[in-house]
């Protein structure tokens, strides 16, 4: 059976799916699993085809301390034990800077221009990088395709895609680029199936996991986006603060003496829902807290997903439906409820008892706007891509050629 495996770290996780290639370029999921937790409660879980259970293993906070420790053991379970043998891999690359729009096949060359954007996502690029320079070391002729979270948010106009600083920052690269665009990408793709209708028109989707952010679309292309040259921007997440006061990092340069790397590492590592509660990254630890800045740490994520609608909302000119969907928004309740709590100026009601359920469509009928809850699916996506590009791409590898 030829299949594709992808491979997904983020924040706080590292996915990976195995797809088989059924012909026409249809693909079946084979296999489905994700370590998260990690620095948290860390879990590896996976499942079959039929969603039956091939993993669930609980492992101590220091025997998976971060990504790389859980792509480790990701990695060895996928290659000894299941002995995961694909034609192609996928991977999700956060940071595709200016020049892809699209994703690539990857060769030396790919990976050396995307080096230089590890400092503007270093909580996810070398992650990112990892895997695919070991296995174009140790299978050089094995497939390989890089997957853009920046690459939806290229059509982004060009006020939405500035800064208000001079434009030789803008030719080098210095751009409001948005991430999560692999996600918002599924979800584009699929609400026409879920509300054809609404799918058309002006949509907010609210991206909301250990990293979080959201992205205004207009008839399925991405318009807007809370998060810009970096993944730092819009949002409090897991560890980064959101947006912030360009004075606040000056003021840790001169005022506490802080190196650039100091301030990298606070920014990405000790601020957001961890920084302000003091407790945890990780939503359900805040939410089963009794801590009085737990509580102060949710109300700002919910303040500030509010607020951000707005602005979103402004971008679009109105809005005809809300989606939420990441860890935090495909499974928590009672942040979603707090949300939509948040929007109730915009005519929006919720139904408690469908959002109890996590079901797809949470709002009242009479709500003037519908409100959605749609897994992502990352990992599909990137399947998608790695398989368009292994069709439409020549290629040295023997066993590859039988795809096309
Ligand atoms: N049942 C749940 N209730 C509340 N939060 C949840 C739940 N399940 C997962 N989460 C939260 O989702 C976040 C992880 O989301 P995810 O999209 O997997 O993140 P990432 O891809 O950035 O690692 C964590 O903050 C986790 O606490
Ligand atoms: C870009 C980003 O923040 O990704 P994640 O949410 O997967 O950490
Ligand atoms: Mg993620």
């Amino acid at each position: 059976m030829d299949t594709i495996l992808v491979v997904n770290a983020g924040s706080s996780s590292v996915k990976f799916q195995v797809f088989s290639i059924e012909g026409e370029g249809r693909l079946r999921r084979q296999l489905k699993g994700q370590m998260d937790g990690i620095g948290s409660r860390p879990r590896l879980r996976a499942s079959g085809a039929n969603g039956d259970t091939l993993a669930d293993r609980a492992y101590p906070i220091e025997a998976v301390a971060d990504v790389p420790a859980a792509m480790e053991i990701a990695g060895s379970w996928l290659r000894d034990e299941l002995r995961i043998d694909p034609i192609a891999v996928g991977h999700r690359v956060v940071h595709g800077g200016p020049d892809y729009d699209r994703p690539v096949r990857i060769d030396h060359g790919v990976v050396a221009r995307l080096e230089r954007f590890v400092s503007l996502a270093p909580l996810h690029q070398p992650h990112n990088l990892a895997p695919i320079r070991s296995i174009l070391a140790g299978f050089p002729t094995l497939p390989q395709v890089a997957c853009f979270d920046t690459a939806f948010h290229r059509t982004h106009s060009a006020v939405a895609d500035h800064y208000a600083i001079p434009h030789q920052l803008h030719a080098e690269g210095v751009r409001r680029y948005g991430f999560h665009g692999l996600s918002y990408e599924y979800i584009a793709k699929t609400l026409p199936h879920i509300a054809p209708d609404v799918a058309k028109r002006r949509v907010i989707v609210a991206h909301l996991g250990s990293g979080a952010s959201m992205c205004a679309l207009k008839a399925g292309q991405s318009v807007e986006s809370t998060m810009g040259f970096t993944a730092l921007d819009g949002l409090p997440m897991g560890t980064r603060p959101g947006q912030l006061d360009p004075g606040v990092v000056l003021y840790l340069i001169s005022e506490k003496g802080m190196s650039a790397s100091n301030v990298q590492n606070f920014l990405y590592r000790d601020c957001g829902l961890k920084g302000l509660s003091g407790v945890s990254n990780d939503m359900r630890e805040l939410e089963a807290s009794a801590d009085a800045r737990a509580k102060l740490a949710i109300d700002y994520f919910v303040y500030r997903i509010g607020l951000n609608a707005g602005m979103l909302a402004a971008a679009l000119q109105g809005l005809d439906a809300f989606v939420f969907t990441a860890g935090i928004g495909e499974n928590s309740a009672t942040i979603r409820a707090r949300v939509v709590g948040q929007l109730g100026w915009l005519g929006v009601s919720l139904d408690p008892a469908e959002n109890s359920r996590n079901s797809q469509l949470i709002s009242r009928s009479e709500s003037l706007i519908p409100v959605y809850v749609v897994p992502t699916d990352e990992e599909l996506m990137i399947a998608q891509h790695t398989l368009a590009l292994l069709v439409n791409t020549p290629s040295t590898n023997p066993r590859q050629e039988r795809v096309s």
